[in-house]
């Protein structure tokens, strides 16, 4: 996005203050869920069961576990891939490249995961160091973007997000001040997004699941729904890898506090909630519910990847058959806007596929606790901002052309109620 010369972007997340409330309160959060779900009564809005001493937090073999997870996964990044795509155009004309291997990673770490299990790694372990794991997570993240801050001092001003340079060291830290932050090709924010978090979720759910299976003689109906269903999410995020270049994480914001911390800690330790309340609160589970929640899955998955795959296909080929004959909206860039399709029924129609997956992964957990559908309402209150940000964004670029698309598609996400 462009900003007249001289000008700043204006702050986001209520500025310094809200920046320095989030960087407490987004840990404080996950560590509360952590000990919740693992307590009798599972309150969302209760108080913690204890508060974590140092010895519960800090664990030096845990760290070493969690630094030789990156270590590994970072190996997986760097191995020959099956394409190099480039990202969008930067400030200074050039463009990035990216390898696309994310899903080589996954089947590889399950290849691996698999051996070491049949070495007799005890996978089912996992979960009890999920604290201090978690702890080293958010460790990791302030570290690093405390390195990250101090790296973009030295980076050229065409090198930095719009976002993040607003002169306060707080708000800058926590939005992140330079864009692509690389050492040679290896991308930190692209690697972070894709890689450790998302691949890490899908190792502690199944951690989850064999610790149900050590502990009741096979793992739940509900636990498997869980699994499959965010395996499936993971697995399709990787696939289409490369999706990842045009979302506003790696255009327009920097790599800082929020997204180190959402990609690193944030995801696997929260995104995996479902899972851990399924161990300590087993839910029973019926054929024809399991059925009815899987519907809801598929049809949120449905939505989800068709309205994904429709976008980007234009994208990269307007006049690829499969989307030539979607009507459109001319915009002064060049570009246009589909206003037909996926795109002309709702703003954000990806949106809502997401959030219906999102309810048919608290469904397994039944409706005793509010605790599993936490990811509900965090995912609600998160795509609800982003989309208010994305709308920003896309004034700024389409003009006019943006506000008659508004007008001629007036819902957001949900038709006929937002
Ligand atoms: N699980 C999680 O925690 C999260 C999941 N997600 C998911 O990731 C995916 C990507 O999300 P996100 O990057 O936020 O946003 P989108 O994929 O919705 O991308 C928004 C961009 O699409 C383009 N666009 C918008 N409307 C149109 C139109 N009518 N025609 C053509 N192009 C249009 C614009 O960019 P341009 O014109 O420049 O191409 C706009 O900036 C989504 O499926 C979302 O649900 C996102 C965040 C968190
Ligand atoms: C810590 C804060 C609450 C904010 C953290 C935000 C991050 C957790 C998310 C920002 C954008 C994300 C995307 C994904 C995962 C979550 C984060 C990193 C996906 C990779 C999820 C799978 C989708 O298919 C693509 C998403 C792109 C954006």
């Amino acid at each position: 996005m462009a900003y007249p010369r001289g000008s700043r972007a204006p702050l986001e997340f209520g500025g310094p203050l809200g920046a320095a409330a989030l960087m407490v309160l987004l840990p404080a959060t996950m560590f509360h869920l952590l000990l919740v779900a693992r307590s009798g009564p599972a309150r969302l809005l209760g108080p913690p069961p204890y508060l974590p001493g140092p010895d519960v937090l800090w664990s030096p073999r845990v760290l070493l576990l969690w630094l030789a997870w990156l270590g590994l996964q970072a190996a997986l990044y760097l191995l020959p891939a099956r394409k190099v795509a480039e990202g969008l155009e930067l400030k200074d004309k050039s463009r990035l490249r990216y390898p696309i291997n994310g899903f080589q990673a996954l089947v590889l770490t399950a290849l691996l995961v698999g051996l070491a299990v049949s070495a007799g790694l005890p996978l089912g372990a996992l979960p009890e160091m999920l604290v201090p794991l978690a702890f080293a997570a958010t460790l990791t993240a302030f570290i690093f973007s405390f390195l990250l801050y101090l790296k973009a001092l030295g980076v050229p001003p065409s090198a930095l997000a719009p976002g993040g340079t607003s002169g306060n060291p707080i708000y800058d830290f926590f939005l992140g001040r330079e864009l692509n932050p690389r050492i040679c090709s290896f991308d930190f924010k692209y690697f972070c997004e894709l890689r450790p978090g998302l691949i890490g979720w899908v190792l502690i759910n199944l951690a989850l699941l064999m610790q149900e299976a050590e502990l009741r003689g096979s793992p739940s109906l509900a636990m498997w729904l869980v699994n499959g269903f965010q395996l499936l999410y993971v697995g399709d995020a990787l696939w289409h890898e490369e999706a990842v270049l045009t979302t506003m994480d790696i255009t327009h914001d920097g790599f800082g506090f929020m997204l180190a911390f959402g990609d690193l800690a944030w995801v696997p330790f929260t995104y995996s909630l479902q899972a851990q309340f399924l161990l300590h609160h087993p839910q029973p589970l019926g054929l024809p519910m399991a059925s009815a929640i899987c519907l809801i899955n598929a049809l949120g998955y449905y939505i989800f990847r068709r309205a994904n795959s429709q976008k980007n296909t234009f994208r990269k080929n307007p006049s690829d058959p499969r989307v030539a004959g979607l009507e459109t909206i001319p915009t002064a860039t060049g570009r246009q806007l589909l206003v037909s399709g996926w795109w002309g029924m709702v703003r954000h129609p990806n949106y809502l596929g997401d959030l219906i997956m999102a309810l048919a992964w608290s469904l397994p957990c039944g409706v005793s606790h509010l605790l599993p559908y936490f990811y509900f309402l965090y995912f609600t209150a998160l795509l609800v901002h982003r989309e208010a940000r994305d709308e920003q964004q896309c004034l700024q670029k389409y003009g006019l052309a943006w506000q008659e698309y508004c007008r001629r598609v007036p819902y957001r996400i949900l038709p006929y109620v937002y």
